[in-house]
């Protein structure tokens, strides 16, 4: 048997098939002996040439091997959870900062990995299964001990709350960083719609033509506005004619749609007409442009961005605009306090609190039932840490990797 070689080296070495003892590769070998690995067992990593002839015949012959198969999507990220090297929120943020495609998002997996959110929800299950010991302690001897429930049990739950409460309300924001930042464009049929989104894409993505009524169904587009993830979205012009055909009058309902869903509005009006649409509510996340101001005689003097799509003027500071509404609209990455990005984990912080505001009702009519909510309060806090899981969310979270990590 030939020697190990030395651990956590990259080391040069001849790669040879256990069975006929063939030379296959040249390659850089790494022995990870447990526990000191990613997933916590043993493991070697081989840098092997990347020829496909090379690659069959190395996994051809590790299939060979006894207890040796192909790895499946997220089976090294399993182990390592499986064997405590990471908790179920790094396991999350190891998918996002393997997906992440904006420095936004990279900033917020890096740190989601580094543990803290994971020692935080893991601080609040500890809280709160140090105040059920409490009452079950209670319900059996507090007469008698005189046990001082408020200071040690009540007060301690409104903070826990507030606190749970602070973090949600975060969650919204940081979730931008994560899934983008809606912003969709709007306003009547032939004011430049298409011709803004493709100045913004950057390339010829929507069909823009003189005819009224052209875009009729929505389309989608990513990009990064200054660090950030958007989500671009054209939409059909809106207009109240009786005239129009149906498959147009459906792309009208899904622009109104979309406008409800959207982080941000672009209302694209005609400078030359003036005419805004009454069918969209502005509010402060409505960004008023006003497009083809290359042909007014005159220039306009009403709020909002003077732009023309056909020469580029105003884009600049469009742009500038658009930025600073996007980055309001998210949480800064590098805020002090541990940030969730994850509908997940939102979820189950919402439960959680929805579980200790009936526990406060409770308490004062039945101490049993008022225990039984914060049983379920510390049940959600075991789910985001991991401790407790079930098949349907690993599946779920496991199938987001890929094959090799
Ligand atoms: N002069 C001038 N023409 C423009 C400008 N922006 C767009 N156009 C023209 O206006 C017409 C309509 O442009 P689109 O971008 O297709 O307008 P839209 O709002 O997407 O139209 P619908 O799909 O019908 O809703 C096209 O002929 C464009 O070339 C501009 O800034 N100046």
């Amino acid at each position: 048997m030939r020697k190990l070689p030395i651990s956590r080296k990259s080391l040069l070495r001849n790669v040879y098939n256990p069975i006929s003892n063939d030379r296959i590769d040249q390659a850089l070998v790494t022995w990870f002996p447990a526990p000191a690995s990613f997933t916590g067992e043993d493991c070697v990593e081989i840098h092997a040439h990347g020829g496909k002839a090379v690659v069959s015949a190395i996994l051809q012959s590790l299939s060979n091997l006894p207890d040796f198969r192909p790895a499946e999507a997220g089976d090294f990220t399993k182990r390592a959870f499986t064997n405590g090297k990471l908790d179920l929120t790094q396991v999350e943020a190891l998918a996002d900062l393997i997906a992440a495609e904006t420095e936004a998002q990279r900033s917020l997996a890096i740190r989601q990995l580094g543990g803290e959110l994971g020692l935080l929800y893991e601080q609040w299950r500890r809280d709160l299964i140090e105040c059920c010991a409490f009452i079950e302690a209670y319900i059996d001897f507090g007469e008698e001990e005189n046990l001082d429930f408020d200071i040690k049990v009540n007060d301690r739950i409104k903070c826990l709350s507030n606190e749970i409460k602070c973090h949600h309300s975060e969650t919204k924001n940081a979730e931008r960083i994560r899934v983008g930042v809606k912003v969709a464009i709007l306003g009547r049929p032939n004011v430049g719609k298409s011709s803004l989104f493709n100045r913004l894409v950057g390339r010829e993505r929507a069909i823009v033509s003189p005819y009224a009524g052209t875009t009729r169904d929505i389309l989608d587009a990513a990009l990064d506005i200054n660090s950030y993830a958007v989500i671009l979205t054209d939409t059909a012009g809106l207009r109240d004619d009786m005239k129009i055909d149906i498959v147009e009058q459906e792309g009208i309902k899904r622009a109104i749609q979309t406008a409800s869903e959207a982080d941000l509005k672009l209302l694209v009006v005609d400078a030359t007409d003036g005419d805004v649409p009454s069918e969209i509510k502005t509010d402060e996340n409505t960004i008023i442009i006003w497009n083809k101001v290359d042909l007014l005689k005159e220039p306009i003097v009403q709020d909002g961005i003077k732009l023309s799509c056909k020469t580029g003027n105003g884009m600049d500071e469009l742009i500038e605009t658009l930025s600073e509404k996007v980055e309001h609209l998210c949480i800064n990455p590098n805020s002090p306090n541990p940030i969730s990005s994850n509908a997940r984990h939102s979820y189950h912080c919402k439960l959680c609190l929805e579980s200790l505001e009936n526990y406060s009702k409770l308490i004062k009519q039945d101490i049993v039932l008022a225990a039984n909510e914060l049983q379920i309060a510390i049940n959600h806090m075991s789910k985001l840490t991991g401790t407790i899981t079930n098949d349907d969310i690993l599946n779920v979270i496991f199938s987001e990797f890929c094959i090799g990590k």
